[in-house]
């Protein structure tokens, strides 16, 4: 027997979606995908009309996904956003260089500008010297920090009013669990956010909040989407891996344990004690910090002086070479101006948003 679309009852089921477990057509499947991220965007009123946007674009299944859909969505549903690719070099041979191949084909391909930053003219290393340096155990520590700042520069660079990236549900429930498994009480607080903003930081969002990686990889295949699937050479973070293993295996159980994790995230309520550090600004090269130094600096000073592995000890401090970070541009990317946010009905798409 011929099992239909549950969603137009006409075209033969070819999908099962991960996420509820529907049977449905191919061009439904693409529907209901585009039209929860386009619901995302809209219920949060993430852009205004005219937001210059960076899509941070690694070349992976996720960025080249969230290209390709920023780009249909802000077509079919005039947006009215300017939009770029921006990618971090971080300097690992047989990774980076190779996924940048890719980001340079998908600047062809969505027709969007694309600005790269390496860590090497930021920083003065690449992955590749940091790992020869600290070794593997560390290192994740060194590339996360630095990509975080990478980004931001990026941003001023190419002077948006906003980052985009393709962090997903199944990324955000693991930092719900990471965050509970190290009693990280300020971070559980805020990893549900789905936009990040703040005195010096650029807008920061991620319109895949609700999307499964799950459905993200059978949309880039169904659509042959181009992109790069090697995973980082430098091995991901350990226990983020046992997050993720413990996560895929809640999934197969109960699919639905996904969205859950992100709802527990979202209404837990947090003591008043427990306060995020107040933010300044690092003393030494004007990026935002709740210490006198960044973090980015802490750990440069300790690789200049070849004292990786005790970056938290108390070091002089003459070592600086990150260029300085202009905050008056930045401050442009705050989302306080009198433009409105894009606002519209939604798309009837008989799916819930989770
Ligand atoms: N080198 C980079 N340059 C620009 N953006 C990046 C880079 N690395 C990560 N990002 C951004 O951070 C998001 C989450 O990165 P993560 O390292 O978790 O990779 P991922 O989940 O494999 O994503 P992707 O499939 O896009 O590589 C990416 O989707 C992308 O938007």
């Amino acid at each position: 027997m011929v099992r239909h679309c549950v969603i137009c009852n006409k075209e033969r089921a070819a999908v099962k979606r991960p996420k509820t477990g529907q049977k449905v057509c191919r061009e439904c499947f693409y529907y209901v995908f585009e039209t929860e991220i386009h619901n995302t965007i809209i219920d949060n009123k993430l852009f205004k009309k005219n937001d210059k946007v960076a899509i941070a674009a690694s070349g992976g299944k996720d960025s080249t996904v969230l290209a390709h859909v920023m780009k249909l969505l802000n077509e079919r549903y005039q947006y009215g956003l300017e939009m770029f690719l921006l990618s971090i070099d971080e300097g690992i041979t047989g990774y980076r260089d190779d996924s940048l191949e890719t980001v340079k084909r998908n600047q062809q391909q969505y027709e969007l500008p694309l600005k790269i930053v390496s860590y090497s003219e930021l920083y003065g290393w690449s992955m590749d010297q940091i790992v020869k340096e600290v070794g593997l155990k560390n290192n994740c520590t060194f590339c996360g920090v630095f990509r975080r700042q990478a980004l931001d520069r990026g941003a001023v660079m190419l002077d948006v009013d906003h980052i985009v990236t393709g962090h997903n549900a199944d990324d955000i429930a693991e930092t719900v669990l990471m965050n509970i498994l190290r009693g990280d009480i300020a971070r559980l607080q805020r990893c549900t956010e789905i936009c990040t903003t703040g005195d010096g930081c650029v807008r920061r969002s991620k319109p895949f909040k609700y999307t499964y990686e799950k459905e993200i990889v059978m949309y880039a295949y169904f659509k042959k989407l181009d992109y790069f699937s090697t995973e980082c050479i430098y091995s991901p973070n350990a226990y983020r891996g046992h997050a993720r293993t413990f996560l895929k295996d809640l999934e197969v159980i109960r699919p639905s344990a996904i969205i859950d994790i992100i709802h527990s995230g979202e209404a837990f309520e947090v003591k008043k004690e427990v306060k995020l550090p107040t933010q300044g600004v690092c003393k030494r090269c004007g990026y935002m910090s709740s210490n006198e130094l960044c973090k980015a600096c802490v750990l440069l000073e300790g690789l200049n002086r070849g004292l990786p592995k005790k970056v938290h000890g108390d070091m002089p401090r003459d070592t600086a070479i990150i260029p300085h970070f202009n905050r008056i541009q930045v401050s442009k990317g705050n989302y306080d101006d009198s433009n409105k946010p894009i606002e519209e009905s939604k798309s009837n798409n008989k799916i819930d948003q989770g």
